[in-house]
């Protein structure tokens, strides 16, 4: 019989599946290196290692898990840590008191409350009683309104590990066009700053034009928007919000939303973002799964931070500027 001419021709192309974007590797690389960092630091300056204290109000399940992560990697990276439990009771001004005295305490470089606080508690009074300088989140007003005007800053963790992510895959962002869905304080407004932010300026610019999307931006203006963009991130805290007729082909998306749902399937819960990820990674570039995406960056980048606020603060000290 004749070879069959087309034989060796596939019935249609295979299909190219998106890069997925490995944030728990990278987040363990980048700790490796901060353990160094660290280390050689103490033994160069002769001074002792980074401190960082957390402050958890109430039991939060997910919060504890979160906090108890965090004093991990401190461990894992040479940062001494110490967790303050607090009941869901204190009030406002006991918080605060703990708080100013940690501000004053020499021997602590970092201070973290956990967020969600209990709902008496106003969030925002209590990022702005954090000292600038111990402000390891970035929540504080100065810290944030810093980074809107491209200075140099504590930046958030979570938008500094989407930072790093896109750096670490060569992500073009010059000139580029890049949509954040979710407008909170934390998380998408610092995420569009730094996006937007200008390479003339002190901190490193990525130069891109930003559309920034919300809970009334009409859904067919959200596609439109999103089909234009060569950068999603989308930090909502909706499963599927973010849908493959949404994405311009080969574009990256990032997917800060974190969501337990219950699986029909596996009759167990499981962690999903706001992207549907077996969908959109059919026509993204590259893209970032959760859990394992920017979560685990969020960990790492807070270890950075306490890094740099404890190597300001030695410096002050031998400076003599402050105690
Ligand atoms: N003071 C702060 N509070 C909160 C922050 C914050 O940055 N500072 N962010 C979130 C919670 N968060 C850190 O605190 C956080 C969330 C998720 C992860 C993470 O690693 N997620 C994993 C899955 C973890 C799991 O199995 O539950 C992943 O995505 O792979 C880390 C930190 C709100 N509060």
């Amino acid at each position: 019989m004749a070879p069959n001419p087309h034989s060796e021709v596939p019935l249609r192309p295979e299909p190219i599946e998106a890069k997925i974007i490995d944030g728990k590797k990278i987040s363990e690389e980048i700790k490796i290196e901060l353990r160094e960092q660290i280390k050689e630091w103490m033994q160069q300056e002769n001074v002792r290692a980074p401190q960082l204290t957390c402050i958890l109000v109430g039991e939060d399940s997910a919060s504890q898990v979160y906090v108890k992560n965090k004093m991990k990697a401190a461990n894992d990276v040479g940062i001494k840590s110490e967790t303050i439990n607090l009941p869901k009771t204190i009030s406002e001004d006991e918080l605060i008191q703990i708080i100013e005295r940690l501000n004053d305490d020499n021997s602590v470089d970092g201070i973290l409350v956990q967020l969600p606080l209990p709902d008496h508690i106003d969030d925002k009074k209590i990022c702005n009683i954090v000292s600038c300088e111990k402000d390891v989140d970035g929540f504080n007003s100065t810290n944030l309104g810093r980074l809107s005007q491209d200075l140099n800053t504590m930046v958030p963790c979570t938008p500094l590990g989407v930072q790093e992510l896109l750096k670490k895959y060569d992500i073009e962002t010059f000139g580029k066009t890049a949509v954040v869905v979710g407008r909170s304080a934390h998380v998408g407004k610092p995420i569009q700053s730094l996006l937007q932010s200008d390479g003339r300026h002190e901190i490193s610019g990525m130069d891109c034009t930003t559309i920034m999307c919300h809970r009334f931006t009409p859904p067919e203006k959200l596609k439109k928007f999103c089909r234009e963009a060569d950068i999603i991130i989308v930090a909502v805290g909706k499963p599927n919000l973010i849908r493959e007729d949404m994405i311009k082909p080969g574009a990256c998306v990032i997917d800060v939303g974190i969501t337990r749902i219950y699986d029909e399937e596996t009759k167990k819960s499981k962690l999903v973002g706001d992207v549907d990820f077996e969908n959109v990674k059919k026509v993204a570039g590259l893209i970032t799964p959760v859990p394992g995406g920017v979560g685990p960056m969020t960990v790492c980048m807070l270890m950075k931070n306490t890094f740099t606020a404890a190597k300001r603060l030695a410096k002050l000290r031998k400076e003599k500027l402050i105690k």
